[in-house]
Parts: C-alpha cells; structure tokens; sequence
C-alpha cells in the first residue's frame, strides 16, 4: 500500500522514472515502504498550505524567499550542534535579507529529508574499479567498497527518522527563543566584529540594531520576536519513498507529500513525460523545478501546464540555476514566457550548481564571485523586466568547512583539503553565507537609494 487510503498519486508507477536506485532486493524495498506509509506523517497538510500562502507572497512581490542547507544531509550530522548551526546561519542571513529589502523572508532549510542525490554517472571508477555512485545516505554509502556502495532500503527508514529526528529540533528551537531576533542580531554583530570585511558590513549591522532600538522606543516588545516560521525542503527525487509517505488530508481530501513541506524536481529528473513530473502534478503541496542552461521557454511552459495549470500563485517555484556565464542571457527568455502566459510564480536564484569547477587538488569547488555575480545577473534581469527576483535557494552549512573559494575570509585553493567535509557538492560556509546576505543587502540597498 503507497498511500493510508491508496489514491491516485501511484500513477507514477506506468512511467519512465530517471535517478532510481537499482535495489537488489524489491521485496525487502516494499517491506520498508509499507512499514513507512503506516508512520505518522512528517507534515501536516495545513502546515504545507501555510507555507503555499508565503510562496504566493513571494510570487506577488510582496516577501523574499531564503533557502538553504546542505547539498547531501548525512545521517551521522543529525546532531543538536550541527542543525543548531546551520539554522543559526539562515536565522542571521534572512534579519540581513529582510532589514534590507524591507520584506518578510519565508525562509525555508534544505534540512530533514535531503537525504538522496542525483548523479551525473551511475558509477564511479577509482584505480580501475567500477561500483555505483554514492547517491545519498538514503540509498547507499560513501565508502569505496561494494558493500557500502550497494543499495539498501533500510537505508529509507533510516531517513525517515533523521528527518523526524531533525525537524523535531527545528520545530523546538524556532519556538523556544533559540529564533530571537534581538540573539541573531548579536550573532550578526558577532560576526560583523570579527569579519574581514568589519567596516564594510558594519553600516548593515548598525542600521539593524538602530531599526531595534526604534521599535523598542515605539512601544513594540521584541521579545514578542522570539519565535520564526520556518519550514523544511529537499528533493523528491526517491519515489518509493515519497509515495510511501503521502498523506490525504482527511478535511480537504487533497494528496500531500507528508516527507517536507516544499519539495523540488531536479534539473535531471523534470522530463514532461516522466515520472517525477508526474508525482508532483499530484501533490498538494508547494512545489518547485530546476532550470539549467539549456532549459527551452517550451519546457517551462509544459511544467506550468502540468505542475500549475490553474496558475496558482505561491504553488510552482522556478529555480534558475544557468551559471554566472549564462544567466543573464538564458533568463529573460523564460520570464517572458511566463508573463505571456498570465502565470505568477516564485523566480529563485540558485547560484550554486551552475557554477561548479574543479580544483588543482581535485576537489569540486565554487567560487563565491561566481555565487555572487549569478544573483546579481539574476536580479538585473528581473528588474529589467519588471518581474520580481524572488529569493535565493543556496547549499550551505553553519560549519567553517573549507569547500567554497573566496568570500571575506579569501579562502584559497590550498585550503580546501583543510576541511572538506560535504558528502556531495562544495558549500558556502558559516562565514561566505553571511558575505551573500551582507553583499545582497548592499545590493538592495543601494536600489532603495537609486529610488
Ligand atoms: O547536488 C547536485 C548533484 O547531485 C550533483 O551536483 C551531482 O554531482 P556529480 O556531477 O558529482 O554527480
Ligand atoms: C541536484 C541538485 O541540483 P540540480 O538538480 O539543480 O542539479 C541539488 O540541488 O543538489
Ligand atoms: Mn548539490
């Protein structure tokens, strides 16, 4: 059974499904999934409505998304400290996003169930030996051997409860002060204090805590800010697993994917014709693709037929990830057929997967001028057409993990054995997120002047 009732979202089943793992034993794959669709869902669907309403704000003009965490979760990192960590970053980035912008930021982790990966090569050889990708806690180990490298399906259970096991610190710490604003401008000015770009960043920082002190003195008590809405997001790339955990709300009867709030397609897995397309044309919940370089205005225009067709604001989010060499060509093209079709949907910036190199050492790198410059040309775009840049959707981690070139710490080449630690893709570290924010922020500042 996919489902508690059995309903229409198995209509995947007929179709071509790309980035599955080959399982070696399907009937130990439906001994899990069976054991999973029976557990309490993760999400409720009137949570995933609430954050389809943020969306439809974002999508309207009217807030800014921020979305990030880890490229791969890892199982072993489902720990207070680094979850603590990696919420603090996003806490700190969205108060700079939002002082600057004067916007509500829905901010949104890549955290509790980002736990499988899509690979562009079903093996990996190394000294002339051949075994299957690492594709992600969820399906198999990171270690070179064959038996970590093999599928196995208890592997979704274990999902199941790191993902249950984080959100259930998030959803304590979001409500138990941890959310404070007056503790995340003092990290920021923690921050500010200790960072090589100080000056730079410390206009920001002031206008903040000036921005308190107003309130204070208006009467508003800020620690009635004590407590952030956060939600939780990650690829629905494993559709055994996400079947497994649909949920039919028993009040609207709408399908929903009880694994997370938001899900996404993969820029490899959003064929029209294939099954991932299809799973998501039958879930309630808000939903987001992504776009590479090379995505046709047709294929956009198909995913808003079949993922929006009745051009919801707030339920598809496009995620444009074309490169810092590309976007600014690629982009304009796709906004413009969306306008023509009447369609509002969220635009979002992911500046990372376009723009990954190799480094001397080998290591899979990003430069944060790249990050940057991809979010600048995404907003010059928007702006051109009047459209609005919606957010940015990033892999990060609270850590001081050395896996990102640049940023106010200059982080080089040579550093990136130090403290390369990401399971799959280079992610900006505590301290190039709060860069992204601060520069951002200038960057929206300085609009707000112009105007
Ligand atoms: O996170 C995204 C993809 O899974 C990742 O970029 C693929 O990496 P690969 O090209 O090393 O397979
Ligand atoms: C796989 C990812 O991205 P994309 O589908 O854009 O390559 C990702 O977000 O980790
Ligand atoms: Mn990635």
């Amino acid at each position: 059974m996919a489902t508690e009732e059995g309903n229409s979202t198995d209509s995947w089943r007929a179709l071509p499904a790309a980035q599955q793992p080959e399982w070696p034993d399907t009937r130990e794959l439906d001994r899990v999934t069976a054991a999973l669709a029976a557990r309490p869902p993760l999400v409720l669907g009137g949570e995933c409505d609430q954050l389809r309403l943020r969306m439809a704000e974002v999508a309207r003009g009217e807030a800014i998304l921020l979305q990030g965490g880890d490229c791969a979760e890892t199982f072993a990192d489902v720990t207070a400290d680094a979850v603590r960590r990696k919420l603090r970053t996003l806490l700190q980035m969205a108060v700079v996003l939002s002082h600057a912008t004067a916007l509500p930021v829905v901010k949104v982790g890549r955290m509790a169930g980002q736990y499988a990966k899509p690979r562009s090569s079903p093996v990996e050889e190394r000294d002339g030996m051949a075994l299957p990708s690492y594709r992600g806690d969820a399906v198999n180990g990171p270690g070179f051997d064959e038996a970590a490298r093999t599928p196995d399906p208890e592997r979704l259970r274990r999902m199941y409860e790191a993902s249950a096991g984080t959100l259930n610190l998030i959803r304590s710490l979001t409500t138990g002060g941890f959310a404070d604003l007056r503790q995340v401008h003092a990290w920021n000015q923690g921050f500010v204090a200790g960072s090589g770009a100080g000056e730079r960043y410390e206009e920001v920082a002031d206008e903040i805590g000036r921005s308190l002190d107003f309130m204070r003195a208006c009467g508003v008590d800020t620690r009635d800010l004590a407590t952030a809405e956060f939600h939780v997001s990650h690829e629905g790339l494993l559709l055994d697993y996400e079947s497994a955990l649909v949920r039919t709300d028993p009040e609207s009867g709408r399908a929903y994917a009880a694994s997370g709030h938001l899900l996404w397609i993969g820029e490899r897995t959003r064929q029209l014709d294939g099954a991932h397309v299809e799973f998501f044309s039958r879930i309630a919940n808000p939903i987001a693709v992504k776009l590479g370089p090379n995505t046709a205005s047709d294929d956009v225009l198909g995913l808003l037929d079949r993922l929006d067709p009745a051009r919801e604001p707030g339920r598809l989010t496009l995620v444009v990830r074309a490169g810092a060499d590309r976007v600014r060509d690629v982009l304009p093209a796709l906004v413009e057929k969306v306008n023509a079709e009447g369609a509002q949907v969220c635009w979002v910036s992911d500046p990372m997967h376009g723009n990954t190199t190799t480094a001397p050492s080998g290591h899979k790198t990003r430069r944060f001028d790249d990050v940057l410059d991809e979010v600048r040309g995404f907003v010059e775009v928007h702006r051109a057409l009047g459209s609005h840049p919606g957010g940015i959707h990033v892999e990060l981690t609270g850590d001081d993990v050395t896996e990102c070139l640049g940023g106010s710490g200059s982080l080089l080449a040579e550093d990136l054995p130090y403290r390369y630690e990401t399971a799959c893709d280079p992610r900006l570290n505590h301290t190039q997120s709060l860069d992204l924010a601060f520069q951002l922020a200038e960057l929206y500042r300085d609009r707000g002047r112009a105007r």
